[in-house]
């Protein structure tokens, strides 16, 4: 059992810099998921093949850098998070043993007992963003919850956000009265799921 903890990471300014190691399908699928939550993020990709609908993401974006070799070790210098995709297995770990050796964070896609960290699925309204994982036990089943949180979660979420910002932002006072206000603006909020729940419970 993993006691994975989840967090949220700014890729999307200039700080972090990510390194991708592989440009096939996964090198591909781990890219597109970087870029289509973090679309500045300032990535790094190093494979002697890279897939074409690699090469034209990079034409599109100044921030993806293309490198066409194999990897070597001095590809880690200045990077903050490695996502390591070859075909090559041992190269593979070899990759992550380095990197653990920078105390840099590594994922190696086919290989969950070598990763740092897993990447996501992930549920996007907005502002609003919901990460889903199920502790690497069913990829299928994270997608699938995606689909259903998708599609269930109200359109209208961005609204709400932005109000209770508005409303955030306007709160004088000490911290605690702040907690209590905003949490009686939202009451509203449980005692309509909790209805909704008991409206079900005796359908
Ligand atoms: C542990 C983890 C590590 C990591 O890669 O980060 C991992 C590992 C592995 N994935 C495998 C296979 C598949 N992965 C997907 C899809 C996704 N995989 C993702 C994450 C993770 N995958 C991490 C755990 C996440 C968690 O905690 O749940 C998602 C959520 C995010 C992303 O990758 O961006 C993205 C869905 C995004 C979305 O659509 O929302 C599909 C489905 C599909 O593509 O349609 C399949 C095929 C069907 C199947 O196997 O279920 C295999 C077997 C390889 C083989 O058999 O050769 C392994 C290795 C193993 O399990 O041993
Ligand atoms: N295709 C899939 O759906 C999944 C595949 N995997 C595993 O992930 C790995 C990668 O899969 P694919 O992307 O489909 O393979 P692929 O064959 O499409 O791509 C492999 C990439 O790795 C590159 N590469 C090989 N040696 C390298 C090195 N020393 N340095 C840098 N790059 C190097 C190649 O140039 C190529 O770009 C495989 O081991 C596969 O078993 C895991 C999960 C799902």
């Amino acid at each position: 059992m993993n006691n994975l903890f989840p967090i949220f990471l700014k890729l999307d300014n200039d700080d972090l810099h990510l390194l991708i190691v592989g440009g096939g399908y996964v090198g591909l699928e781990k890219i597109e998921a970087v870029l289509g939550n973090s679309p500045e993020a300032t990535i790094t990709l190093v494979a002697p093949e890279i897939r074409d609908e690699i090469r034209g993401i990079a034409a599109q974006k100044p921030n993806v850098n293309l490198v066409f070799r194999p990897f070597e070790d001095s590809d880690l210098d200045h990077k903050d998070l490695v996502i390591v995709a070859t075909n090559n297995r041992e190269e593979n770990k070899r990759i992550k043993r380095v990197a653990r050796a920078r105390h840099l964070l590594c994922n190696v896609a086919d290989t969950p007992d070598e990763c740092d960290f897993y990447l996501s699925s992930i549920v996007k309204k907005g502002n609003l963003k919901v990460a889903i994982s199920t502790n690497g036990m069913s990829p299928t089943l994270a997608k699938r919850l995606r689909e259903v949180l998708t599609e269930a979660l109200p359109d209208d979420l961005e609204t709400a956000m932005e109000q209770l910002k508005a409303v955030r932002d306007q709160l004088r006072g000490d911290f605690e009265y702040k907690v209590q206000e905003l949490n009686r603006i939202t009451e509203v909020l449980i005692k309509e799921a909790t209805r909704s729940q008991s409206g079900k419970a005796t359908e």
